[in-house]
């Protein structure tokens, strides 16, 4: 950089967006090597806000804004798709099968002089870890080097911001958790912020600085994956971070405590601006189960009786489904099972840590 150029400010994407049947506003910091995951169920909208913010579709009211600089305001003011400089890896943009992997980086770098966009192919290659790979058909690649080739072409602009769109949809499960691992250094690395789209929970977990979570057209909880897994903002965002248990429940006895279907649970909870009408959400990882009378509660775990209703087997761990008044999912190792009576029909004890027991606000229908 010349003395005579401006450093570049770290500033923030607003979107306040509004098409078809998504409303959605949140912010996303630039500057910052940070992800932003935008997680929901299929159907959500994802999509259409990422669409939306690459300049790929108009939107039909609110703003979408970098810093001062309106990108779209839903009326006349739009500025192209090639002038916001965002980096994009979408599923219905994959590579040009006719080119090789260099032709196909060097796409976005076409101003740029020959040595120079040479040297900045080789690079970005280098940084997707697929070293020496320029001469290379992409017909040849396998599903995982083909999507590191997609990313160092959205890299190799230099973009301030990645929108990566399911990136790592259609590879096997450890292609997946080594894309994803090194997508975060990618991010540190070169200091571009991305906001990536996922309805997977442990892609959503592992990736995200900051989860947006998008139901049904809206955001419903921005936060950080720990607090939105914990605390889900409503039952809609619990059911999609995969709670095991959502059930009415209401605030009102004993401080700390909260009352689901007659039985009075303990909760490590400040539920301080939560209504008196809640839902209580419990993960079937976090509980256990232990033959009856053999626990003793305390404030620290509660121990409800419950009816065993059903036992699913699979490779590693047995969900074991309980009726305690409300209804649990226990998950088991077999070598906790073993000494259990777990019979559909026979009496058990359902361990509860009090600090398992999530109050979440129950969500306005759809
Ligand atoms: N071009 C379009 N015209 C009309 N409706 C559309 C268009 N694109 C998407 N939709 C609809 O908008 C809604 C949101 O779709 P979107 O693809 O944004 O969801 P998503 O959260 O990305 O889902 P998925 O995870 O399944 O990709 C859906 O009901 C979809 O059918």
């Amino acid at each position: 950089m010349t003395a005579g150029e401006r450093m570049p400010r770290a500033g923030a994407l607003h979107v306040d967006l509004r098409l078809r049947d998504v409303r959605a506003a949140f912010e996303v910091a630039l500057g910052e090597p940070d992800v932003t995951v935008l997680f929901g169920p299929s159907g959500a909208g994802k999509t259409t806000v990422i669409r939306a913010i690459a300049g790929l579709d108009r939107i039909e009211g609110g703003e979408i804004r970098a810093d001062d600089v309106v990108w779209d305001d839903g009326g006349r003011r739009v500025v192209p798709a090639r002038l916001r400089r965002v980096g994009v890896l979408f599923q219905d943009r994959a590579l040009f099968p006719h080119l090789d992997v260099a032709a196909n980086v060097a796409y976005g770098l076409q101003r740029m002089p020959r040595a120079e966009r040479d040297r900045r192919i080789a690079e970005v290659l280098a940084a997707c870890a697929v070293p020496g790979f320029g001469r290379r058909s992409v017909r040849e690649l396998s599903g995982g080097e083909a999507q590191r080739v997609a990313l160092a072409r959205a890299l190799a602009p230099n973009p301030r911001l990645l929108l990566l769109d399911e990136p790592f949809t259609g590879l096997d499960q450890p292609t997946r958790v080594r894309l994803r691992t090194e997508l975060r250094e990618l991010v540190g690395t070169t200091g571009v912020p991305a906001v990536v789209v996922t309805h997977d929970r442990d892609e959503a977990i592992a990736l995200g600085d900051r989860l947006v979570v998008l139901i049904d057209g809206r955001v419903r909880q921005v936060d950080s994956p720990a607090v939105v897994f914990d605390r889900p903002a409503d039952t809609r965002v619990a059911a999609a971070v995969g709670m095991d248990t959502i059930a009415p429940a209401r605030l009102g006895g004993p401080a700390g405590t909260v009352d689901v279907g007659g039985i009075r649970l303990v909760a490590e909870v400040d539920a301080t601006d939560l209504p008196r009408e809640v839902a209580v959400c419990l993960r079937a990882a976090d509980l256990g189960i232990a033959a009856p009378g053999s626990r003793r509660p305390d404030d620290a775990t509660n121990v409800v009786p419950a009816r065993v209703r059903a036992v699913e087997e699979s490779a590693e761990l047995l969900r074991v489904r309980l009726d305690a008044g409300f209804h649990l999912d226990c998950l088991l190792t077999r070598h906790d099972a073993r000494r259990l009576p777990l019979l559909p029909g026979a009496a058990v004890d359902a361990v509860i840590p009090s600090a398992a027991v999530h109050l979440a606000r129950i969500a306005e229908p759809a």
